[in-house]
């Protein structure tokens, strides 16, 4: 029997001090706990419901406005103003109002580190596997729990392995990959495993790729999504904050649960079909249906990466008049450096409504809801019935650059033909 171990039984072994093996159920101190405006008052209302008095340490606890900002009701509004309340009796310094997408602003801040132990009231806190954090979604009682104590118990994930190797062909990337992957290991294939990602289309993987693919890890069930951290994610930590290097590379003779394989060199542009994120089949299967409303954004594919990869299938073009086209940077790091890049302008120029760094339509909880029998084409990583309006509307999911080419004609094109 192989004795090397996975990413995520290296980081719960060098956490706790002793091995730790998957399937192993044991209570590890956390590095860092997040929660937002829609989660946070739920959590803190928990936390005092348990005795809680003090937060654990205040410098471990990120709360972040997203989902409804500015505030699109009075019980919103009254959330925002518990949860500043809150802040500033615990002396909770990492809270912003204004920054963005929770996720995205959690990891461009560097408020998540390789090897970290990370929990967030929110599904996608998987997404800071991208840095090599152990990072998942909690609900409100283990997070008013994780609160007051910054320990939680967890079972130790079993692991299944995914490998890419390959180049990109052009106007394909990492969400279609992630796509793919949903497609083939199903919305509950992963449940409870952590998913451990790898290979040369990885390793020259850009930073908003990997973010891209450890934030779908959760819609296959996924309890984490981990790119192990090598050279890139230094680059892209080293003016974030300090970080100790940390030896969590996986062992070439780890036992995975599975063990999958892609080629992305022959990979084509996929989109989920409504009503399901493991519905996926490649675009030119769907293309010429009609779209309503497309949304390029969210902490999936909000970042400037994916506002470049859309503006260069747009060109010198123009939307679409038939659909509304909404746009948004997810944080205000991405949003000054598309809007520097003069990408704005263009979006702008081009018929795109842009929106301040925020969730948006991505969960129809704020603005940019659907209608019956309307039709969104999303950027996104949820298209279940009713998660942007309507139960009797439609969501399908791609890449930013089927999203741009889609705009272009108001219908599901395939990006390769722009
Ligand atoms: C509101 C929040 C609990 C939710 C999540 O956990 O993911 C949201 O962010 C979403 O994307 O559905
Ligand atoms: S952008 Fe969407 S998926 Fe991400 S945290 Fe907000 S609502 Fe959830």
């Amino acid at each position: 029997m192989a004795n090397g171990m996975t990413v995520a039984e290296k980081i719960f072994s060098s956490k706790c001090g002793r091995t730790i093996r998957a399937g192993d159920v044991v209570m590890a101190g956390i590095d860092a706990a997040m929660i937002h405006d829609i989660t946070g008052p739920l959590a803190i209302t928990q936390f005092w419901e348990m005795g809680g008095e003090r937060v654990f340490d205040p410098q471990k606890i990120i709360l972040l406005f997203d989902h409804q900002i500015p505030a699109d009701s009075i019980p919103a509004a009254k959330n925002h103003v518990m949860m500043r309340a809150f802040a500033e009796e615990q002396g909770i310094t990492n809270y912003d109002l204004r920054e963005g997408v929770c996720h995205q602003v959690a990891v461009e801040k560097g408020r998540v580190a390789p090897g970290d132990i990370v929990v967030g009231s929110d599904s996608h806190t998987c997404m800071y596997g991208a840095v090599g954090a152990f990072a998942t979604g909690i609900g409100s009682t283990d997070m008013g729990f994780a609160l007051k104590y910054g320990a939680l118990y967890f079972r130790v994930p079993e692991t299944i392995r995914v490998d890419a190797v390959g180049t990109f062909g052009r106007r394909v990337g990492p969400k279609d990959l992630v796509l793919r992957m949903a497609g083939d290991i199903g919305a509950d294939g992963a449940t409870y495993r952590a998913l451990e990602f790898g290979g040369s289309a990885f390793s020259s993987m850009h930073m908003a790729g990997r973010m891209t693919v450890s934030n779908m890890a959760i819609e296959m069930g996924g309890k984490a999504g981990i790119v192990p951290p090598d050279a890139v994610t230094m680059e892209y930590l080293k003016d974030r904050g300090s970080f100790d290097p940390v030896d969590i590379a996986p062992d070439s003779d780890a036992t995975y649960l599975e063990k999958r394989g892609y080629d992305v060199t022959t990979l084509s542009p996929q989109v989920a079909i409504p009503h399901n994120v493991d519905n996926v089949a490649p675009v030119e299967e769907v293309a010429g249906r009609k779209v309503d409303q497309v949304f390029i954004g969210s902490c999936t594919n909000g970042r400037f990466e994916d506002m470049k990869e859309a503006a260069e299938v747009l060109g010198d073009d123009t939307f679409s008049e038939k659909l509304r086209v909404i746009i948004i940077p997810a944080s205000r790091d991405e949003y000054l450096k598309t809007l520097r890049a003069g990408l704005i302008e263009r979006f702008v120029e081009a018929g795109a409504l842009v929106e301040a760094p925020c969730c948006g339509p991505c969960m129809g909880g704020a603005f940019g809801l659907l209608a019956p029998g309307e039709v969104s084409l999303s950027t996104s990583n949820r298209n279940f019935r009713g998660r942007q309006g309507s139960t009797e509307a439609e969501v399908y999911l791609c890449s930013p650059a089927t999203a741009a080419a889609s705009a272009l004609y108001g219908e599901i094109t395939d990006p390769r033909e722009v």
